[in-house]
């Protein structure tokens, strides 16, 4: 937090309001007192150190400039952070909660981000011990830089229709790589542009004359000393992009580019030096750095949610607009209850995300370690959990962004306000590791299944039990946390039966199967939503009762507050569909349309608060209107001297264009 300078006698207000432990908020959101210790540590080593801050905003450097900048600010973050990880063997850089947090240090998109992120998950899950004992010293102490490049022009979320080929060569013991057309062009990766010298290509492997499908091989791209491209291959950057401008993304192709038979990653299928192919326990295995980081991405979106809340909530504190009352002054925007509508969801869900990110995290790790002694029986369900909250997460976390920027009148379209750098994270959510749509569909496809077995009376896991309650009879309608949960089961159960039957239908009317799930696809989709949204309802209030009792009342009851607005907020949104599929009545709407109300109102006292518990320091949040101390105006003034155009009183072009225009007008 900053407190130079006066802080906004709105926001002191506010703060004197506050009925519960704002610490302890954050204690609860980093998951204990010592891990808010650390991640404090980690930034109070980094916030400060000079070279990491912007002389001048990055908009106004080129686009050049804006990746040597962010380049020079990567090495000296990571030198910072493997230092610190060396002196605290206990910080570890891939929980997700340290994960994303590090990455928002600074406030460009690192380069250097799939290196971390993808390149050595991927050796660590797809390599063999051998492979593993090479690559990953290597990889760890950042000899090599690498990325992951599996996206091509072409296809990037039809992986068994990506055309990079790896043919084996058994005279040579090489595998011979080749980018047979323009869409065979690899087209995406984070730092592949002028960054990594190595990378994880994703490519279809071909030997003894077969194809056996996509694989992972570890490739070597540019020279170690001079960082030229190597012989045979083509690389570049991609350009400028909605978000993300800093990350580097590039290009790649290969010419008949040849790689040792060891630089196959071998942990799942393997080719022998004859060139057998040995195949894997699953083929999906091979998918399995794409799951990671889906699982990643919730608890990130939780985070750019809580970033987007922050800057909303405090400026709807400062901000005074319109005069209801004609004798008395302008009220805060933030006591408009639609205003309030706009903001305490956001709050809501980004607890809401990062407590079902938590959740997934855990199911992530028992399934991984399942998988390690050859346990594959729950994947299957991991999959479909990864797909649907990593796609629904992403995508409200879109429509929570910008509408807590549209919340923020005209000054949340300016640049310094950093609501399009957070709408450039949210808005790739939606798209990387799996776009919204295709993703959900993956989760129907276990729903559709689930409905089979749940027909057939079979025994049902965890998170799709509840599809035999509505297959046995319809439960009474209750107005309460459980009963809202209930409801929206009773929706993902409804919707997937009639998912279910439209295929049934189109099938019978003589489609084949493939036909008749596109014509059934918009219910699919819809059908996995629904099953998502009763998973995070169903998790954050759990997850709230769990830890009730171990804080303290003040707290407990304001977290117990946001819980239950998310789930009345959902239920009014889904009104038609639990009409449809439960057993509401108006009149149940009509009273949990009073009780939003009153939660709104409970909840405003505390609306600052709230956010001051994400605890997101200024130098972190980068924005003029969301700042702790609330100086909205002065940060704006400040921000706006900065521009280049503002260094001189008369800009040239006034007399190379504007002028002699002018004067021509004049004649
Ligand atoms: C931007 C936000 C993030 C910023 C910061 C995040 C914070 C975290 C910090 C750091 C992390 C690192 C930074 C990461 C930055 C992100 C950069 C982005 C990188 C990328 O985008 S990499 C490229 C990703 N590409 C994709 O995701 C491609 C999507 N496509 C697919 O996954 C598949 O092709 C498909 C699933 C859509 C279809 O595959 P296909 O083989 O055709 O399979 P089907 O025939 O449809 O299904 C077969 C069968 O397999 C099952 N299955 C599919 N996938 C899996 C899997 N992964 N695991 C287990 N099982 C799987 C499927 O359900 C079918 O089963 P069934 O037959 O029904 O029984
Ligand atoms: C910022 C950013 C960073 C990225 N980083 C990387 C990286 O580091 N490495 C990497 O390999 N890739 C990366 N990618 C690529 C990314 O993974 C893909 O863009 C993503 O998986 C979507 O694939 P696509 O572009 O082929 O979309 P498409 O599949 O072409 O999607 C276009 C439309 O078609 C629809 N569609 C496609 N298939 C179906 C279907 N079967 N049923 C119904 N609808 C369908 C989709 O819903 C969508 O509406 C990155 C992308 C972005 C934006």
């Amino acid at each position: 937090m900053t407190t130079e300078g006066k802080v906004n006698e709105d926001l002191l207000k506010e703060r004197r309001k506050c009925t519960f432990d704002v610490e302890e908020l954050t204690h609860f959101i980093d998951g204990g007192e010592q891990a808010t210790k650390d991640r404090r540590e980690v930034e109070e080593m980094v916030i400060y150190v000079k070279e990491l801050k912007d002389e001048i905003p990055e908009e106004y450097l080129s686009h050049t400039g804006k990746y040597e900048n962010a380049m020079k600010k990567s090495c000296v973050l990571i030198d910072l952070l493997k230092e610190h990880a060396l002196k605290h063997s206990s910080f570890d850089a891939y929980r997700p909660t340290n994960m994303y947090r590090v990455q928002s240090l600074v406030p460009q998109q690192m380069p250097l981000l799939l290196h971390m992120g993808m390149f050595v998950p991927t050796i660590i899950g797809q390599g063999s011990p051998e492979q593993q004992a090479e690559w990953l010293p290597k990889a760890l102490s950042m000899q090599i830089m690498g990325t992951y490049a599996q996206t091509e022009l072409g296809h990037g979320t039809f992986l068994r229709g990506l055309e990079t080929t790896a043919t084996y060569d058994p005279a040579t013991e090489e595998f011979v790589l080749h980018t047979p057309t323009l869409t065979a062009h690899k087209w995406w990766p984070g730092g592949l542009g002028q960054t990594a010298n190595h990378c994880i290509v994703v490519a279809q492997l071909y030997t003894k004359g077969e194809c056996y499908g996509v694989h992972p091989f570890i490739v070597q791209i540019r020279d170690s000393e001079t960082h030229m491209p190597l012989p045979g291959i083509k690389v570049g950057e991609i350009g400028p992009k909605l978000g993300f401008q800093t990350a580097n993304n590039g290009f790649l192709a290969f010419d008949h580019f040849r790689i040792p038979r060891e630089n196959m990653l071998m942990k799942n299928a393997q080719v022998q030096k004859d060139g057998t192919y040995i195949k894997g326990k699953s083929e999906k295995l091979t998918y399995g750095t794409m799951m990671l980081i889906r699982v990643m991405i919730v608890t990130d979106m939780a985070y750019e949610v809580s970033r987007a809340a922050t800057i909303a909530v405090r400026y709807s504190a400062v901000r005074h607009q319109s005069q209801p009352k004609p004798d008395q002054p302008e009220p805060q925007i933030l006591d408009y209850v639609t205003q309030q509508h706009k903001l305490f969801i956001a709050i809501a869900t980004s607890h809401a995300f990062r407590l079902a990110g938590n959740w997934l995290w855990n199911t992530y790790s028992q399934v991984t370690r399942d998988l390690d002694k050859g346990k594959l029986d729950h994947l299957p369900e991991l999959h479909a959990l990864s797909c649907c909250l990593k796609a629904v997460s992403s995508f409200d976390a879109g429509l929570i962004v910008e509408r807590c920027r549209m919340a923020c009148g005209g000054h949340g379209y300016m640049m310094s306000s950093n609501f399009p750098v957070i709408y450039g994270v949210v808005a790739a959510g939606i798209t990387v590791e799996g776009e919204y749509t295709v993703l959900l569909l993956q989760t129907a496809r276990y729903l559709i299944k689930a409905w089979e077995q749940a027909k057939e009376g079979k025994v049902m896991t965890p998170t799709v039990s509840y599809m035999v309650n509505f297959n046995n009879n319809r439960l009474k309608w209750s107005n309460t946390p459980e009963g809202i949960i209930s409801g929206f089961q009773s929706v993902a159960a409804g919707k997937t039966k009639a998912a279910y039957e439209a295929l049934q239908k189109y099938k019978r009317a003589g489609n084949d199967y493939e036909d008749s799930w596109n014509l059934a696809s918009v219910q699919l989709t819809n059908a996995s939503e629904a099953h998502c949204r009763a998973i995070i309802c169903e998790v954050f209030w759990k997850e709230i009762q769990r830890m009730s009792p171990t804080q303290s009342p003040g707290l407990a009851k304001v977290l117990q507050q946001l819980a239950e607005l998310y789930l009345v907020y959902w239920t009014l949104e889904k009104s038609g569909d639990l009409l449809e599929y439960s057993s509401i009545s108006s009149s149940d709407l009509t009273a949990l349309r009073q009780r939003y109300e009153e939660l709104l109102a409970l909840i405003r006292p505390n609306a600052v608060g709230l956010v001051d518990g994400f605890d997101i320091r200024d130098q972190v949040l980068n924005s003029t209107l969301g700042s702790y101390d609330g100086r909205v105006y002065e940060r704006l003034m400040e921000e706006a001297m900065k521009s280049p155009l503002n260094q001189e009183p008369v800009n040239q072009s006034f007399h190379k264009y504007l002028k002699p225009f002018m004067q021509k007008s004049k004649l």
